[in-house]
C-alpha cells in the first residue's frame, strides 16, 4: 500500500521470505515505533543501505534466505537503486523487479528462480545497468526486447537453461554479456560478437558462423502429449494457406496506396544486404527469427489465449461494426492486404525492427505470416488518451486514408493496457535507416535528384494530413525521418500519423516528436506548426545527411541541426552544411540546395508568427524542387550526363564505406553470411 512505511514495508517483505532468521534484527521496536531504518537513531536493521535518510539497497546476498520476493514490499522504496539476493534459495518465477523501475543493480545469482523472463522485463528497466540472474533454472528465450535496456552494462545469464536463439541485437551500452552453459541455439547475430567469445560457451548448438560442419538447431524434441504441436499445427497451418488462398482471390482487386497504386513490397527488393546499423537502430527486416516464437507476442501466445482466439483469420472488419466478432482479435481498417487475425499474427515468423528505445510509441517487430504476407506490428502502450470507442472511431478513419505518400493502418488490436498496431511492411525501411544506417546500397541511391523527390513527397503526404485531418491538434504528430518509409522507387510513405490525440497526453512528451517543436518545450500546447518544425528536421537531415539530436531524448550524440544550421548560415559557410555524397555529384546544384535548406530553417523557425502553415510550407518545397528537378533535367540535356553525376556520387559513397570497412573490421564478408545464416531457424 501507499500508506506503508518503510519499515513496515521492510517487515512486509521479511514475512514474505521463509526462513528469515538471519534477518531477526527487521523489526519495530517500542522505541523507534514506525521510524525509518534510515532515521538517525534507529536501529541497524540488517543489509539495508541507507543513503540521504533513504533506503537504497538492500543488500542480502548469502543469508539463506528462501520463499519468494514481495515486490509490493520493495516498490514503497523509491529511492531503491540496487538489490542483492545473490546466493539465497529463492525459488519460483523471477519476481516482477521489473515494476521498480529505478533499479540500478539486480544482483539475484545463485537461487531457484525458474521459468521464462518475462518480455515486458527489459522494456521498463531504463535505468538497469547491472543484471545479475547467473546460476539459476531460468528457462525459455532471451527475450528480444532486452535491446530496450538501454542502460544496461553487465548481463550474466549463464549457468541457466535458456533456449532457442539469442536476441537479434543485445542492447546498446552493454559491455559484459555472459550466457554460457545454457541450451541456446542457432547463429550468433553480429551484433552479438563485439563480446568474449567464453561468454557464449556450454551451448551445445550455439554457432559463431554457419557452418556445414556443424549443427546449428537444436534437434526437435517430441511434443509433450497433449499439446497442440504435430498434426494440430499442421492442421492450422493447412487452414490458413486455404483461407489465404481464398481471400488473395477475393481481394487481390482492391488498393492499398493513394491514387490507385497498389503497393506490393513484399516481393520486391529481395537483395537486402545490411549490416549492424549504428547503436539508435535496429537493423531493419532481417535478424534472428522466432519461428513459432513463445514470446515475441507475449501472453498473448500458447495455450493461455483461451478457445476465443484459437480459430485462424477471425479477424474481424471494422465495417462490420467495431464490436462484432472484435473483441480481443485484431480489427482491419484497410483490407487491402487481405483479412487476418492475431493467431496469423502469433504464428507468423517476427523479428525486432525498432527497439522504441528513444522513447517512441512503443516497440516494433516485422512478421512473416504463413500467407506470405509481411506486416510490421507495432506494440503500443500509453494509447489510452480518450476513450475505446474513439480510439476505434480514429482507426476506421486512419486506415482510410488513401494517398501516394500515406501508409495507412491495416488492423489493430485492441486492449486496455496495450495495442497493436499492423501496418504493411515495407522492405527498404525507413529513410532514418537509408541515411543512418549501414550506408549500403540504397544510401548511395540518395543522391540529389532521389532526396528532392523524398522532400516532397513528404511535403506532400503531411500537407494532405492538415487537410485531412485539420480537426487533430497536430495531424501528424510524430513526423521524423523514422516514420518516413520509403518504397522500391523511393517514393516515401508517411506512417504513424494521426495518434496524437490518442497518446496519454503525459507520456506524449517523450513519445510524440511534433512535442519537441521549441514552442511545445517551452510549455505551450501542440499546435499544427509543430508538424511544420518536424518537416523542417526531415529537410534538414535530409540536406546535410546527418543524424538530427532533435530525435533523441538526451541530447547525448547527432547534430543539433537547427543550431549548426543556423550559425553556418549566419557565419557565410552554408556550403559546408550539406551532405557531401549529395554535393560531389551535384555541384551545379548548390543554389537549389541553398533554396531547400532556406525553407527548411522556415519550418524550424522558433516564433510560430513566422513559421508557415504546412500548406504554405509544403507549397514552398514543391516549388522550389520542381524548379531544382528542372535544372537537374535541364544539366542531363545539356551533356552532363546522369550516368557521369550518379556514378560519382556512387564511388563518393563507395570510398567512404570502405573506409568504413577497414575501420569496422570484416564488413564485407560478414555481408555474404548475413541473410542465409537467419534462414535455418
Ligand atoms: N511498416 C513498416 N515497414 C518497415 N519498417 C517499418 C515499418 N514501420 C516501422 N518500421 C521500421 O521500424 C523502425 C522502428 O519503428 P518504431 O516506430 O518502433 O520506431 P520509431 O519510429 O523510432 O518510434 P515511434 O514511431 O514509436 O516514435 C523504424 O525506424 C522503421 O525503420
Amino acid at each position: 500500500d501507499d500508506g506503508m512505511t518503510e519499515a513496515e514495508a521492510l517487515i512486509h517483505l521479511k514475512k514474505s521470505f521463509s526462513n528469515s532468521s538471519s534477518v531477526s534484527s527487521w523489526l519495530i521496536t517500542n522505541n523507534d515505533g514506525g521510524k525509518s531504518p534510515c532515521a538517525p537513531g534507529s536501529h541497524e536493521w540488517h543489509g539495508v543501505v541507507c543513503s540521504n535518510g533513504k533506503v537504497t539497497g538492500l543488500r542480502l546476498s548469502g543469508l539463506q534466505l528462501g520463499g519468494t520476493i514481495d515486490v509490493d514490499a520493495l516498490s514503497s522504496f523509491p529511492d531503491l537503486r540496487s538489490v542483492s539476493f545473490a546466493s539465497n534459495n529463492f525459488t519460483g518465477p523471477l519476481p516482477s523487479f521489473h515494476r521498480l523501475t529505478a533499479l540500478k543493480s539486480m544482483y539475484l545469482s545463485d537461487n531457484k528462480f525458474d521459468g521464462p523472463i518475462h518480455d515486458e522485463f527489459f522494456p521498463n528497466l531504463n535505468h538497469l545497468k547491472k543484471l545479475w540472474l547467473d546460476g539459476n533454472d531460468l528457462s525459455g528465450p532471451i527475450p528480444a526486447s532486452v535491446v530496450q535496456a538501454e542502460a544496461l552494462i553487465e548481463l550474466h545469464l549463464e549457468r541457466n537453461s535458456f533456449s532457442g536463439e539469442l536476441p537479434p541485437a543485445p542492447p546498446p551500452a552493454l559491455k559484459s554479456f555472459d550466457v554460457s552453459d545454457n541450451d541456446l541455439d542457432g547463429v550468433v547475430p553480429e551484433a552479438f560478437k563485439r563480446f568474449d567469445a567464453a561468454g557464449f560457451r556450454g551451448n551445445q548448438y550455439l554457432c559463431f558462423a554457419p557452418n556445414p560442419g556443424q549443427q546449428c538447431k537444436r534437434p526437435d524434441v517430441a511434443p509433450p502429449p497433449g499439446s497442440a504441436s504435430g498434426l494440430g499445427d499442421i492442421l492450422v497451418l493447412a487452414a490458413v494457406i486455404v483461407s489465404a488462398v481464398v481471400l488473395a482471390v477475393v481481394l487481390c482487386a482492391c488498393c492499398c496506396g493513394g491514387g490507385g497504386r497498389v503497393h506490393d513490397y513484399d516481393h520486391a527488393n529481395k537483395g537486402d544486404t545490411e549490416d549492424t546499423p549504428p547503436v539508435y537502430m535496429v537493423k531493419q527486416g532481417s535478424s534472428a527469427t522466432h519461428r513459432r516464437s513463445t514470446s515475441w507476442l507475449g501472453r498473448r501466445s500458447g495455450s493461455s489465449q483461451g478457445g476465443r482466439h484459437r480459430r485462424s483469420s477471425s479477424a474481424a472488419k471494422a465495417d462490420d461494426g467495431s464490436t462484432g466478432g472484435g473483441a480481443g482479435d485484431l480489427v482491419i481498417v484497410n483490407d487491402c492486404k487481405g483479412v487476418f487475425g492475431l493467431t496469423d499474427l502469433m504464428k507468423a515468423s517476427a523479428s525486432v525492427i525498432g527497439g522504441g528505445g528513444g522513447g517512441g510509441i512503443g516497440s516494433a517487430y516485422k512478421a512473416v505470416m504463413a500467407s506470405g504476407v509481411s506486416v510490421a506490428v507495432k506494440r503500443a502502450r500509453d494509447m489510452n488518451r480518450g476513450t475505446r470507442d474513439a480510439f476505434e472511431a480514429e482507426m476506421k478513419r486512419l486506415g482510410a486514408m488513401r494517398h501516394a505518400n500515406l501508409l495507412p493502418p491495416l488492423a489493430y488490436h485492441y486492449r486496455r493496457d496495450e495495442k497493436l498496431l499492423v501496418s504493411e511492411y515495407i522492405p527498404k525501411g525507413s529513410l532514418l535507416y537509408v541515411l543512418h544506417g549501414d550506408r549500403g546500397m540504397d544510401y548511395a541511391a540518395l543522391d540529389w535528384p532521389t532526396r528532392l523527390k523524398v522532400a516532397a513527397g513528404v511535403a506532400r503526404g503531411a500537407a494532405f494530413l492538415h487537410a485531412e485531418l485539420a480537426g487533430h491538434e497536430a495531424p501528424h504528430g510524430n513526423l521524423k525521418s523514422s516514420n518516413v518509409l520509403l518504397a522500391p522507387d523511393f517514393e516515401p510513405l508517411l506512417v504513424d500519423f494521426g495518434y496524437s490525440g490518442l497518446v496519454n497526453y503525459t507520456q506524449d512528451s517523450a513519445t510524440m516528436f511534433a512535442r519537441r517543436a521549441p514552442e511545445c518545450v517551452a510549455g505551450h500546447p501542440v499546435t499544427a506548426k509543430a508538424d511544420v518544425y518536424c518537416l523542417g528536421i526531415v529537410l534538414l537531415e535530409l540536406l546535410t545527411g546527418k543524424f538530427p539530436s532533435q530525435y533523441l531524448q538526451n541530447a547525448k550524440g547527432g547534430t543539433d541541426l537547427v543550431m549548426w544550421a543556423t550559425t553556418a548560415l549566419a557565419d557565410g559557410y552554408e556550403q559546408d552544411l550539406f551532405d557531401p555524397a549529395m554535393v560531389t555529384a551535384s555541384k551545379f546544384a548548390l543554389p537549389d540546395m541553398k533554396r531547400l535548406m532556406q525553407i527548411a530553417m522556415e519550418c524550424v523557425e522558433a516564433d510560430l508568427e513566422r513559421r508557415p502553415d504546412m500548406k504554405q510550407a509544403a507549397a514552398r518545397v514543391e516549388e522550389a524542387v520542381a524548379a531544382a528537378l528542372a535544372r537537374v533535367t535541364e544539366r542531363q540535356g545539356a551533356g552532363e550526363g546522369d550516368a557521369d553525376s550518379r556514378s560519382s556520387h556512387a564511388s563518393f559513397v563507395r570510398d567512404e564505406s570502405m573506409q568504413r570497412v577497414t575501420s569496422d573490421g570484416e564488413r564485407s564478408s560478414r555481408r555474404g553470411s548475413n541473410d542465409d545464416s537467419y534462414g535455418m531457424s
